[in-house]
C-alpha cells in the first residue's frame, strides 16, 4: 500500500481510536503524520495497573493497528510509571465471571502484542515490573529511562508466573538469567536489565526515547513488510503456539491459584505494604 493511502486509512483509525478515546481514555493513540507509526499511550492513573478495562482497550486498540496495516507501534506511559503490572486487586477477593474475563483478555494481550505483523516498541519511561514487565518483553525493542525498574517479580508476591511469561524473558535474555530472575522475582535496574540484554537502549527523557524508536521502526524501510513478519513469525511460532495450546489449563490454573487462602493472605500483605509504603 502506498505510504499516502496508507496514511489516509491510519489518520482514519486515528479518528476512531480519539472518539474511542474519548469515552474511555484509558489509552490514547497518535498517529505520526510523517512514519505512519502510533504512539500508544496507556494513561491509566496513577501507575497503569493492568486491569480489565485497560486490558480491554489495549487488546481493542491493537485489533485496530493490525486491521488498518499499521507500520509500527510504540508503546509508552502518560505516567511516570510505565506499568505497574497486573492490578492486585483484579486477583484479591475476586469475582469468578470477572477473574475469568480478566486473564482471557490477559491472553489475548499478549497474543495479539507477540503476533503483530507490525514493528513494536516499549518505551519503558518508568518502573515496569511484573506484568509491565511482561507487555514489554512481548515487544520487539525496550528503551528505557534511567533510575527505573524492570523485571517478573512475581515470587515476592507469593504467586508464580506463568510459564509463557517465563518464556517470553526467556526469549530475550535466555534460560539462565531467567531462571535466576524468575526464583528471585527480581527487579532490575536500568543499568542491570540493559548488561542483561534485557533493555536495548537507555536514554535520557522520553522525547529521546519516542525518536530512537521511531528510528527502530525506520530501519525497517527497505525491508518487505511481508518478509519482516515472516521472519518474526518464524522465531516467535512456536511459543505462541505453545501458549494458544495451554491457554485453557493456564486459566484454569490461574482461577485456582488466586483462590487459594495462601494466596489471598500474601496477595492481602503486599496491598497493605503498598499502602503503608505511601503512607510513610
Ligand atoms: C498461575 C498464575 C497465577 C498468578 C499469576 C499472576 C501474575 C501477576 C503478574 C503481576 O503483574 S502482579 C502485580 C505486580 N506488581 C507489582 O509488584 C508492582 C507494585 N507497585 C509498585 O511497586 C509501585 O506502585 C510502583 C513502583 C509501580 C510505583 O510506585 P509509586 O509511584 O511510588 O506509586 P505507589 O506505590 O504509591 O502506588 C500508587 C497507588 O497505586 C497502587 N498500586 C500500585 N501498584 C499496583 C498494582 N499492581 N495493582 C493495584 N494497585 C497498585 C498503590 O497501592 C497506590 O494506591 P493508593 O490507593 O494507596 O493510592
Amino acid at each position: 500500500m502506498a505510504l499516502s493511502q496508507h496514511l489516509s486509512k491510519s489518520r482514519q483509525f486515528l479518528a476512531i481510536a480519539r472518539n474511542y478515546s474519548a469515552a474511555a481514555s484509558l489509552v490514547n493513540v497518535e498517529v505520526n503524520d510523517k512514519s505512519g507509526v502510533a504512539v500508544v499511550t496507556l494513561q491509566r492513573p496513577p501507575v497503569n495497573s493492568l486491569n480489565l478495562e485497560l486490558l480491554t482497550e489495549i487488546k481493542q486498540t491493537l485489533t485496530g493497528l493490525e486491521k488498518n496495516k499499521s507500520r509500527g507501534a510504540i508503546i509508552t506511559s502518560a505516567f511516570k510509571t510505565f506499568s505497574a503490572g497486573l492490578d492486585i486487586l483484579e486477583m484479591y477477593k475476586p469475582n469468578p465471571d470477572r477473574a475469568k474475563e480478566f486473564w482471557t483478555t490477559l491472553q489475548d494481550v499478549w497474543i495479539s502484542l507477540y503476533s503483530a505483523q507490525f514493528p513494536t516498541v516499549a518505551l519503558i519511561n518508568g518502573p515496569a515490573p511484573a506484568g509491565g514487565c511482561l507487555l514489554s518483553l512481548c515487544c520487539e525493542y525496550r528503551i528505557m529511562v534511567p533510575k527505573a525498574v524492570i523485571g517478573l517479580n512475581e515470587t515476592q508476591l507469593g504467586i508464580v508466573a506463568p510459564s509463557w511469561f517465563a518464556a517470553s524473558m526467556e526469549n530475550v535474555i535466555g534460560k539462565r538469567q531467567t531462571e535466576l530472575a524468575l526464583t528471585t522475582g527480581k527487579l532490575f535496574t536500568t543499568d542491570e536489565a540493559l548488561k542483561v540484554g534485557l533493555i536495548d537502549e537507555v536514554v535520557q527523557t522520553k522525547e529521546e526515547g519516542l525518536e530512537k524508536a521511531q528510528g527502530f521502526i525506520g530501519s525497517f524501510a527497505r525491508i518487505s513488510p511481508f518478509a519482516r513478519s515472516l521472519s518474526k513469525q518464524t522465531v516467535r511460532g512456536g511459543t505462541i503456539r505453545s501458549m494458544v495450546k495451554g491457554r485453557e489449563a493456564d486459566l484454569q490454573l490461574f482461577l485456582a491459584t488466586i483462590q487459594q487462602d495462601q494466596v489471598q493472605k500474601g496477595l492481602g500483605l503486599y496491598i497493605e505494604a503498598l499502602k503503608k509504603k505511601q503512607a510513610a
